[in-house]
């Protein structure tokens, strides 16, 4: 897949999905899959969106988007920044952006897609304005859960209030980070549960603290693993983080970008009276999570399993 932050001056004929497309949840995927059949007839299929930093919190890390996308089949993404787009009037937008640059010849967004100078246009504006210019437009309805439209703004307060299976469910897949592992103050290996440490970037969502059900993923298999996510109130941290004990695993992961995917949450942190206490704690919850990654694991990596 390529992938740029400019406007192409140069590609195959496309047919594009256009959207924020910052979790790629269950909408998004539509929109995208929609794109993917329309690019099946002999074009390329293109995803273009924009960076608008500090807009939202992230949901999804840069790099599973990429992978997810390339899974999918798209061959070219584009995604420039905000700043350079948002003069356009709607018809600039499709002249400049989609016809000149994407040679877009057909054309996907979702229900509540809105774009150009002060988000004047709307899915409507977009196909009225394709349709005029000879090119195939069409709109994706709400994908609804639990009768609701899925939308970032719902996962990520789920995901705020560690509600991690609606999250997936809304996701269509586990909520997953990837950021990379750092050293912390090597008591994890002390205590016989080392904990591969991971922090979080400014700006991405945070879940709510406590220990959660997770599967960490290396080197394609998926282990059965436990993370928490907190300030660890009996040892302290400046900052809250993500450790993660694999307890089938052994190997050195620092420097990596490890996929950790949180399942379930299991229980709030607690500050105990010793670390003696905290490690009895921690091998507990390393087999309930174990029991629970093995009966929620997603049925499609069941087969990549390694660990238990
Ligand atoms: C499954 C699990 C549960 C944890 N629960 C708590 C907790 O309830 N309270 C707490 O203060 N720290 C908790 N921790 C964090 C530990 O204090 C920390 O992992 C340990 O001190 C090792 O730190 P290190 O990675 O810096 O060596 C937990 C860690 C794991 C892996
Ligand atoms: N089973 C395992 N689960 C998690 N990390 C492991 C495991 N085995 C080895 N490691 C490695 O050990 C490191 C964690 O050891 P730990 O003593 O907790 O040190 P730190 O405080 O630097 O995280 C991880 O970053 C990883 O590189």
């Amino acid at each position: 897949m390529v992938i740029t932050g400019e406007l192409p001056n140069q590609t195959e004929n496309t047919a594009v999905a256009l959207g924020c497309f910052d979790g790629l949840h269950l909408g998004h995927m539509a929109v995208i899959d929609r794109a993917l059949a329309a690019a099946s007839d002999g074009l390329l299929a293109c995803v273009f969106t924009f960076t608008k930093p500090g807009l939202e919190e992230e949901l999804m890390p840069f790099s599973i988007m990429e992978g997810l996308l390339v899974q999918k089949g798209v061959g070219l993404l584009v995604r420039p920044k905000f700043e350079s787009i948002r003069h356009m009037t709607p018809p600039e937008f499709v002249d400049r952006v989609l016809i000149e640059s994407l040679h877009a010849k057909r054309v996907v967004c979702g229900y509540n897609y809105r774009f150009g100078r002060n988000a004047g246009g709307n899915a409507s504006t977009l196909v009225r304005l394709c349709e005029e210019r000879g090119i195939a437009a069409s709109i994706i309805p709400p994908i609804e859960v639990d009768g609701a439209p899925v939308s970032s703004t719902r996962i990520r307060a789920l995901v705020r209030e560690g509600k991690m299976e609606e999250a997936a469910r809304l996701l269509g897949r586990p909520f997953v980070i990837d950021f990379e592992v750092v050293r912390g103050q090597q008591l994890g290996r002390l205590m016989g549960t080392p904990t591969l440490n991971q922090s979080v970037p400014k700006g991405f969502v945070q879940p709510k603290f406590g220990v959660y059900a997770s599967l960490a993923r290396i080197e394609g298999g998926y282990w059965p693993a436990v993370t928490n996510f907190g300030v660890r109130p009996t040892v302290g941290a400046p900052a809250p983080l993500y450790e993660t004990w694999i307890p089938h695993y052994e190997g050195d992961l620092y420097g990596e970008k490890v996929p950790v995917c949180l399942l379930s949450f299991m229980r709030p942190e607690q500050k105990f009276d010793s670390i003696d206490l905290l490690r009895t704690r921690i091998h507990l919850d390393g087999v309930e999570a174990g029991k629970i990654a093995r009966r929620l694991k997603p049925a499609l990596v069941l087969e990549e399993e390694k660990g238990q």
